[in-house]
């Protein structure tokens, strides 16, 4: 696939068949992924890859949390249970960390460089058939979940990718052509 197709076609995915993701070949597609442009050649990103019963682990911190959080007592388990449920059927998650500079500076610098590493994977992703949302509910941001993954103090969670081979493939939704957005300054 060529570039600007493999940009133009790539979409968002959120509903997966049920077939496993190699990670060896997501640890292949990341190595060539981590070729973004990086200012301070921090490279602050690492990933967590969380599939088949290590899926277990997020499951039940998002149970916990989405049970402890539901104000109505009598909804608790249901609701825990449907979150539960919905981690077990994506196929891998990757939970993209970021440690954070203390120099606001370079810390704004790696959050794009580790951005682009993320779009960089799902390019490359995507050109193997493989689909994947970048999430960022604000459950990834909460104790319970970093500790399940083992989050260090002065890592930022930049999204769990929910990645698997597309059981569905939404409708494009359309850009605004850049023309538009484009200021030409020519002269003097
Ligand atoms: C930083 C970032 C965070 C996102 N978070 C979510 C999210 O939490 N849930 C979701 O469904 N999509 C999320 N998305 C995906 C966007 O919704 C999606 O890219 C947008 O709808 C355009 O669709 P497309 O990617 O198929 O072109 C996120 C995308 C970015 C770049």
């Amino acid at each position: 696939m060529d570039l600007v197709q493999l940009l133009r076609e790539r979409r968002s995915i959120h509903r997966f068949e049920d077939r496993e993701v190699d990670p060896d070949l997501v640890a292949e597609l990341l190595d060539t992924a981590v070729w973004a442009p990086n200012y301070h050649m921090t490279q602050p990103w690492r990933f967590i890859l969380t599939y088949g019963e290590g899926r277990r682990r997020i499951a039940e911190a998002v149970r916990i949390m989405k049970e402890k959080r539901e104000p109505d007592a009598s909804r608790k388990k249901e609701v825990g249970e449907k979150f539960y449920n919905k981690i077990m059927a994506i196929p891998m998650l990757m939970t993209v960390i970021m440690q954070e500079s203390q120099n606001l500076i370079v810390r704004q610098d790696d959050f794009a460089a580790t951005s682009i590493v993320i779009h960089n994977f799902s390019l490359l992703a995507w050109e193997k058939g493989i689909g994947l949302t970048w999430e960022t509910y604000p459950w990834i941001h909460e104790p319970e979940f970093r500790e399940a993954m083992g989050i260090l103090p002065g890592e930022k969670v930049l999204g769990n990718l929910h990645i698997g081979y597309p059981a569905a493939i939404p409708q494009a939704q359309p850009r605004v052509p850049a023309a538009e957005r484009i200021t030409r300054v020519d002269r003097a």
